[in-house]
């Protein structure tokens, strides 16, 4: 019998729903015993934050990618959760979206910590209504997290048409015709799909991939703070003039006179409010762009404009 402790790697594009997916994971009733790693590309951890609210057993890796800058920091906190908590069922890890998930199996082959962990599956999902419209480096950066894939979660189907749901399906099953498809809509993943153990070990031929370019040149993402509120008329009429190159938007904010802040999440031209649990924390939201986006400066003053006066 198998005792190490099994890890299932999460992976997928920016905002294709992977934090989605582990807070539905984490109310499964066999979650008791595991542990979740997140990491998110910027400054902040904000996902990290969001799925404390729910579970005490996340951990945080942050500003930078576990694939690349910090997978010695991956390497660490997985040897480190497996030695202290050898009881621990599942270890989860939560890539950045820009994470090439393929680095990371690199790490788990590493023989310290294939004599403490078994790798049991890659579930990569794809934002159905936006993976398509991915060109270029961004694109090959997607092609290689789903190219991982032990299963491909189809999710957010719901803002997908039916024309781009069969280019989907035509696509994976002639990149990586050995992944499990699954169509969904928030991350609605069948207990079989991520319980039973799919992966084989990582051999030798496996982890010798290299990184087509570095996340620096890809991708830039700064960071934002502020102890005011904001007039939710105009932050609204802000989030709808959003330029494309800005990929993904996230954090904690406070509006107009509500006693709790909300959780604002956007990504693909899209945006929702969620509700934070009581947070004492000022607001913080974290922006990841296109590399060569250089309207920072710009729109963080008509940010800034939406503050309410105090
Ligand atoms: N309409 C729709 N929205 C979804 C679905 N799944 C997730 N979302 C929303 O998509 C946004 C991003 O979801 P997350 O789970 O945070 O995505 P993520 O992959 O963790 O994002 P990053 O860590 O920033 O890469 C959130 O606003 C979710 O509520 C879906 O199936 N349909």
């Amino acid at each position: 019998m198998d005792h190490r402790t099994a890890v299932i790697i999460l992976a997928g594009f920016l905002g294709a729903g992977k934090t989605t997916l582990v807070n539905r994971l984490l109310s499964a009733p066999d979650m008791d015993g595991s542990a979740v790693i997140v990491n998110d590309f910027g400054a902040l951890n904000i996902d990290a934050e969001r799925l404390g609210e729910a579970s005490n057993a996340v951990y945080s890796l942050q500003n930078g990618c576990i694939c690349c800058s910090v997978q010695n920091d991956l390497l660490a906190q997985l040897e480190s959760l497996a030695r202290r908590r050898p009881q621990l069922k599942r270890i989860l890890i939560e890539c950045s979206g820009v994470s090439d998930p393929e680095r990371i199996i690199q790490t788990l082959a590493y023989p310290r910590l294939k004599q403490l962990l078994r790798l049991d599956g890659v579930i990569t999902l794809v934002d159905s209504s936006h993976h398509l419209t991915l060109e270029g480096d961004y694109a090959r950066l997607a092609r290689a997290q789903t190219a991982a894939a032990d299963v491909l979660l189809l999710n957010k189907t719901d803002l997908a048409s039916a024309a781009q749901l069969d280019e989907l399906r035509q696509r994976f099953t002639r990149q990586n015709p050995r992944a499990l498809l699954h169509e969904c809509v928030q991350a609605e993943l069948p207990d079989a799909l991520w319980r039973t153990p799919r992966h084989d070990e990582p051999s030798a031929s496996e982890t010798a991939h290299s990184h087509a370019k570095a996340h620096s040149e890809l991708f830039s993402s700064w960071h934002w703070q502020s102890a005011g509120r904001f007039d939710s008329t105009r932050l609204r009429r802000w989030l709808a003039e959003l330029p494309a190159a800005l990929l993904r938007l996230k954090g904690l904010i406070r509006l107009d006179n509500e006693a709790r802040p909300f959780w604002l999440q956007q990504v693909g031209g899209r945006c929702e409010f969620h509700p934070a649990q009581q947070n004492e924390q000022p607001m913080h939201l974290v922006f990841i762009a296109q590399s060569d986006f250089n309207g920072q400066n710009t729109l963080i003053n008509k940010l800034e404009s939406c503050l309410l006066e105090t």
